[in-house]
């Protein structure tokens, strides 16, 4: 049996980020835990790129993808529904439109957009617990590496 999957070194990698400034008291947080992520993995080369929500991600993100100076994209933002009606619709197309970019571009683009009920809930996400952002990065590195296997 050949196993095939993607380590966690960064060096040599190129990544870019998008990232939200909406909620940015809850992305802020994600972005200071996937820069960790990224320096102490040694990353060479970190973009980061603010757009002023998570609806307007996925075309950021295409941007990134195919300009052919990434090994992955991380899309960081943070969807709280409190008393936003168009919660789902923004959530939902932010997926949509981040796994396109994807599979279009042939880019990894990690979806770390946190989908949450309530500020707290994002807190929880963003530092209080654990910090989702750390996680997402280690899918980007995983992710950037396993392409480069296949
Ligand atoms: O990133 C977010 N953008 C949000 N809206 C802004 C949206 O992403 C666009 O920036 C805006 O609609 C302008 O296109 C949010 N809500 O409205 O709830 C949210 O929770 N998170």
């Amino acid at each position: 049996v050949k196993r095939i999957e993607g380590d966690f070194i960064g060096k040599g990698l190129r990544i870019g980020v998008v990232i939200a400034r909406f909620n940015d008291l809850l992305t802020g947080e994600l972005l200071k835990g996937a820069l960790d992520c990224f320096e102490r993995h040694g990353v060479d080369r970190v973009d980061v790129v603010k757009v002023p929500g998570s609806f307007e991600i996925p075309l950021v993100a295409k941007k990134l993808a195919e300009s052919g100076k990434y090994d992955a994209v991380l899309a960081l933002g943070a969807v709280v529904r409190g008393e936003t009606r168009h919660f789902e619709l923004v959530a939902n197309e932010v997926a949509k439109g981040v796994a396109k970019v994807s599979l279009d571009s042939g880019v990894p683009v990690i979806f770390g957009v946190i989908t949450v009920e309530d500020e707290l809930q994002g807190l929880n996400r963003a530092g209080i617990k654990s910090n989702k952002g750390f996680e997402y990065a280690m899918a980007t590195l995983e992710m950037a590496n396993l392409m480069k296997k296949l």
